[in-house]
């Protein structure tokens, strides 16, 4: 069993990766730099070709860096951390012919659990994800989602010292999402960093306590869901007795919409004050509040 003290932060430094030569040479990881805190969700958003999968990659050292190094508590990581952790590639690998039990202690064998107690951990994780009477089918049998409940659970066995997962989420119905999150939270409550992609973006806004947005191979980027909202535009809402349409003529006010006597605006920098003076003057001001941009908003802002 392992302990918040064997868990500790993963850190990308400089991180750079390019793919083929000369003109044709594709920059795929761009300098990134990031910490996945021991403890924390961090999720990893970004267009297609973003860098994502090249990034995990080289964290798990299945990709050779051209330059730049990952860390594991403080040090430069080694084979036996990363056989350590839990690893969910983009390429699924399970065997199509070999019972799911069968394939899973097989797998947990190979990350060095004994067959008795991979088996136990097993069924109880089979038993959670609704799959306890799939145990002795072939994984070809199960439908693509249930496929990728059993490449979650060979992830997640061992009490892995940390989790790398290259869209865990992909094709999971709302009840597995839920309870794939409720497992990864058991994970990050004993210490371990928790790193995966997706690109459903309500989904890492929930679930995160950090992300981080990559495009064209570089961080655009990172900090908490709060953090991030800060950066991004803000927006007010401005809600009158009368109708709002005159707001369009204001200087300074950039009108998003306009719905009765409801306003969504941007303001530069002095507009705020004259914009409030006015609409005071034709009558009551019900709200005049900032509104927080969705994590959508701010990925168009940044990653678009
Ligand atoms: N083995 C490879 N050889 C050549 N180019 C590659 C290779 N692997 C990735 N690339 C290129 O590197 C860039 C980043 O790809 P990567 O798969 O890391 O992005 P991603 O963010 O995971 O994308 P997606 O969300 O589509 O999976 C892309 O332009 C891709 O074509």
């Amino acid at each position: 069993m392992s302990t918040a003290q064997q868990a500790g932060d993963l850190e990308v430094r400089s991180l750079v990766r390019v793919f083929g030569t000369g003109d044709g040479a594709v920059r795929a990881v761009d300098d990134v730099s990031f910490r996945a805190p021991s403890g924390l969700l961090t999720g990893f958003v970004g267009g297609n070709g973003a860098g994502k999968t090249s990034t995990m990659r080289m964290m798990m050292g299945v990709l050779a860096p051209t330059s730049g190094e990952t860390l594991f508590d403080g040090r430069p990581i080694t084979a036996a951390d990363r056989r350590a952790f839990g690893y969910m590639p983009e390429e699924r690998g399970l065997y199509p012919k070999q019972a799911v039990l069968d394939q899973l202690v097989y797998l947990g064998r190979l990350r060095g659990i004994p067959a008795r107690a991979a088996r136990a951990e097993i069924l109880g994780h089979l038993e959670r994800l609704g799959l306890a009477d799939r145990a002795k089918d072939p994984v070809e049998k199960l439908s693509l989602g249930n496929q990728q409940r059993v490449q979650i659970i060979a992830a997640l066995m061992g009490s892995p010292r940390a989790l790398i997962l290259d869209e865990p989420f992909s094709g999971l119905d709302p009840a597995a999402i839920d309870g794939m999150a409720d497992l990864l939270r058991e994970h990050t409550a004993r210490g371990v960093p928790v790193v995966f992609s997706s690109h459903q973006l309500d989904l890492v806004e929930r679930l995160c306590e950090r992300l981080l947005i990559l495009r064209h191979g570089r961080v655009v980027a990172d900090g908490t869901p709060a953090e991030l909202a800060t950066r991004g535009t803000v927006r007010h809402r401005l809600v009158l007795s009368g109708d709002a349409g005159w707001v369009r003529g204001v200087p300074g006010v950039r009108t998003l919409d306009i719905d009765g006597s409801a306003a969504l605006i941007e303001l530069s920098d002095d507009a705020g004050g004259r914009l409030l003076r006015s609409a005071l003057e034709r009558g009551d001001v019900h709200e005049f509040s900032p509104v927080r941009p969705s994590l959508t908003e701010i990925y168009r802002e940044v990653a678009a």
